[in-house]
């Protein structure tokens, strides 16, 4: 297991007005996968706007260890040399994944189909996440996987050339187990196909082809069904990453439960994979326009222009969950200051996550004085009508990056300061997140 960082709280208490026009950073989703990718091709990527998490940072160390060679320039583009598909190295020690699932989960997607051993560990809460739902997999296409009890971490990986081309039903909509199952396949003969009954973020897809993969998406029956032909041979791109739409939904958030807010988020990834906050908050009835519309990295993206707006609670469908799986926490803080009732439904997924955001929210919002109830698939929500919560609490994030921040944002309408016991894991996804919001705070 990686060493804990020693906690480092933090307390935010009732705001003025936020206003103010702030750029989120780049997404963390394309971010990985930009490296991944680039890693693999033949020649030099070059990518703009790389998240510098240390989620990201840790797929940039593994990619390194196993032969890429990767580095950040004095303009803040990174530069990335690939080994080609079929060409990683074996690591020398075990690739540390801190607190990122999608690391873990992609690479041992590449290391099954190379001829190569890994062995990956991560902080305590990686280290308590499912792992089988690529293991299962990857061992049907001939990896050798040897796992902690319960498929977790520590584990290894050996691959296995050629590989076994699979075709494959998610049995769970995992964007993270469709695309470790692509990344196994590039280097695997025949053609592996993934399908999925309920869509997930695309990513993968969308730079795979722009890499120039020979890939597929078709329907069939209501299914995805993603067509990757292996032995690839990816071409080296230029990469921009456009912002990460979980990391502005903080700030959605905050401007809508924050009184005369008035905020520009700029540069906001609009994947309709991705973009489900936005449109169960404006049907909610927050005030959110998009401008500017254009295409970064081969993504929709806008600029979000949010004022503050009265909530009125809401039955989320179940199947909008995928597009916002990542937001619920900051989406849970919205329904708190809704009027009426908000309950949602269909999100056992979220119990896996860096921390069981239905417990942990449900605890850190009764805690603010929140009327909350879990229920076994999501949360129950009765709103204040706009009125502060009366706060006052100390929030246990559990390791949980959008717990920090979305407890953060809470504290900003609450009439005692919420306190949360530990800012660190911020830096996993969002390390100017305490910067850009206290420049909303401070500008006039
Ligand atoms: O593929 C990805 O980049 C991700 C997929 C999602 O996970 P699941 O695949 O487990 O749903 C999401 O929660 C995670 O933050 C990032
Ligand atoms: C679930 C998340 O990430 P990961 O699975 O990569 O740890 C997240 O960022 O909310």
């Amino acid at each position: 297991m990686s060493a804990a960082a020693p906690p480092s709280p933090a307390r935010f208490a009732m705001s003025g007005p936020l206003s103010g026009r702030i750029r989120t950073p780049g997404d963390k989703s394309i971010s990985h996968r930009a490296i991944m990718f680039s890693a693999l091709a033949v020649g030099t990527s070059r990518i703009a706007g790389l998240l510098e998490g240390e989620d990201v940072l840790a797929t940039a160390a593994a990619m390194r260890a196993m032969g890429a060679s990767i580095e950040r320039q004095d303009d803040g583009t990174w530069h990335v040399d690939g080994v080609g598909v079929g060409g990683l190295l074996q690591p020398r020690q075990a690739l540390d994944m801190g607190n990122s699932g999608t690391s873990t989960r992609l690479l041992m997607g590449l290391v099954a189909s190379h001829g190569i051993t890994a062995t990956f560990i991560g902080d305590a809460s990686l280290s308590a996440r499912p792992m089988a739902r690529v293991i299962d997999p990857l061992s049907l296409m001939g990896a050798d996987i040897v796992a902690s009890p319960g498929g977790r971490l520590p584990l290894s990986v050996r691959g296995l050339v050629p590989a076994v081309a699979l075709s494959y039903r998610l049995p769970v909509a995992s964007a993270q187990v469709k695309s470790a199952l692509l990344l196994a396949g590039l280097n695997t003969p025949g053609v592996t196909r993934v399908i999925e009954p309920v869509p997930t973020r695309d990513h993968s897809e969308r730079m795979l082809r722009g890499f120039g993969a020979d890939l597929s998406v078709t329907e069939e029956d209501g299914a995805r069904v993603i067509v990757l032909r292996g032995e690839a041979e990816l071409q080296p791109q230029d990469i921009v990453v456009p912002g990460d739409p979980s990391s502005a939904a903080f700030f959605i958030v905050a401007a809508l439960i924050v009184p005369g807010s008035d905020v520009v988020v700029e540069g906001v990834g609009l994947n309709a994979t991705r973009a489900g906050l936005i449109r169960v908050l404006k049907d909610m009835g927050a005030d959110i326009s998009a401008a500017n519309e254009r295409a970064v990295g081969g993504e929709p993206v806008a600029d979000l222009h949010i004022r503050h707006s009265r909530l009125t609670g809401i039955d989320v469908p179940p199947e909008v969950a995928p597009s916002m799986i990542d937001e619920f926490p900051a989406f849970f803080v919205a329904a708190a200051f809704a009027t009426g009732t908000t309950r949602t439904c269909g999100l056992e997924e979220l119990r896996v996550k860096e921390s069981d955001r239905l417990a942990t929210m449900a605890a850190a919002l009764v805690a603010a004085g929140a009327g909350v109830r879990e229920t076994e698939d999501g949360l129950v929500i009765e709103g204040t009508s706009g009125e502060p919560l009366p706060g006052g609490a100390t929030v246990a994030t559990r390791l949980d990056h959008r717990i920090a921040m979305s407890m953060a944002v809470a504290g900003l309408h609450s009439r005692a300061a919420i306190e949360i016991d530990d800012m660190a894991p911020v830096a996993t996804s969002f390390p100017a997140f305490t910067r850009l919001l206290d420049s909303l705070r401070t500008s006039t």
